[in-house]
């Protein structure tokens, strides 16, 4: 492979036509855009120094978290958000051409387990079995190298044209409003700028509460927060794998973590016995919906 030098490398979760590539590729419209097959692996490269950034989904309107992304991002890493990008998510089902005129037969279908999840009544309702791929374009590449399996594929048009697919049935997902957040990493805290987006900071907090397991512990929590009239838009606790009962939580807050209350929220929680990182201030990125 020619390397090209001059290029951002920019890792995301491939192969090519991923929702994840298509926001990848809105995003660094110049970039030498890569394709990782799990999200973890892209995370690595990016902390082994293989790649400037990782695009990886993060959260979903209709599932929620992408726990993998989250709890990798805890555990296992040490990067930060540089910018979200926010894509409207349209899921289609798709067939290998010789399975298009039998395609109301078919009983199993592939696609990552968030797409499944976001067309489950779709799917319930026909008694169409699942089958968890590591992404949509993946799953879409998997069916267009199997016809002879009669299954089926979620994902999106562009991969179905890129995998020689049909779209048997447009649109399949439960609710309307599908939107998928993707993060931006990097291992420098910096906001990456882009034309058209919000200039709205935000900033992402993972926290642990102190360990004497006090009552009202993540009340006060929130009341740093809240005397400082500092907006929090998520909050979520995710397991610390260390036993049961024990977790970290994920706050996002509309404010730069320069701001001088920013500052003042991380030094009364830390007073209060958490443990506090910042994941870095970033902007929203919208992108329009998925190309044909
Ligand atoms: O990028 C993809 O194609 C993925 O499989 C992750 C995903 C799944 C569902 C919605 C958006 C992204």
């Amino acid at each position: 492979m020619v390397e090209k030098k001059w290029e951002t490398r920019v890792g995301y979760l491939g192969p090519e036509a991923s929702f994840t590539n298509i926001a990848a590729k809105n995003f660094f419209k110049d970039g030498w855009l890569l394709p990782y097959a799990t999200i973890p692996e892209c995370i690595e490269a990016v902390s082994l120094g293989e790649l400037e950034y990782a695009v990886v989904p993060l959260e979903n309107t209709l599932e929620g978290t992408v726990t993998l992304t989250i709890d990798y991002l805890f555990h296992e890493a040490d990067l930060s958000v540089n910018a979200e990008i926010l894509s409207p998510i349209e899921q289609h089902l798709m067939v290998h051409p010789a399975n298009a005129e039998d395609w109301e037969e078919i009983k199993d279908v592939y696609s990552h387990p968030h797409a499944l999840a976001q067309c489950y009544k779709y799917l319930f309702y026909r008694g169409i079995r699942q089958h968890q791929y590591a992404s949509t374009a993946a799953a879409a590449k998997f069916v267009s190298e199997n016809k002879e399996l009669q299954i089926a594929s979620i994902g999106n048009r562009l991969s179905a044209k890129k995998y020689g697919l049909v779209v048997v049935q447009e649109n399949i997902h439960d609710f309307h409003k599908n939107h998928t957040r993707f993060l931006v990493l990097s291992k420098d805290k910096k906001i990456l700028d882009h034309e058209g987006s919000s200039k709205t900071p935000k900033t992402t907090f993972m926290l642990t509460l102190p360990v004497d397991d006090r009552s009202g512990a993540l009340h006060q929590v929130l009341s740093v927060f809240a005397w400082r009239r500092l907006n929090l838009t998520k909050i979520e606790s995710r397991p610390l794998k260390t036993g049961l009962g024990n977790y970290f939580f994920v706050l996002d807050v509309m404010e730069d973590e320069s701001h001088p209350m920013m500052n003042g929220a991380v030094e009364e929680l830390q007073a209060l016995g958490c443990k506090v990182k910042s994941l870095g201030t970033y902007y929203t990125h919208q992108t329009p919906s998925s190309p044909n």
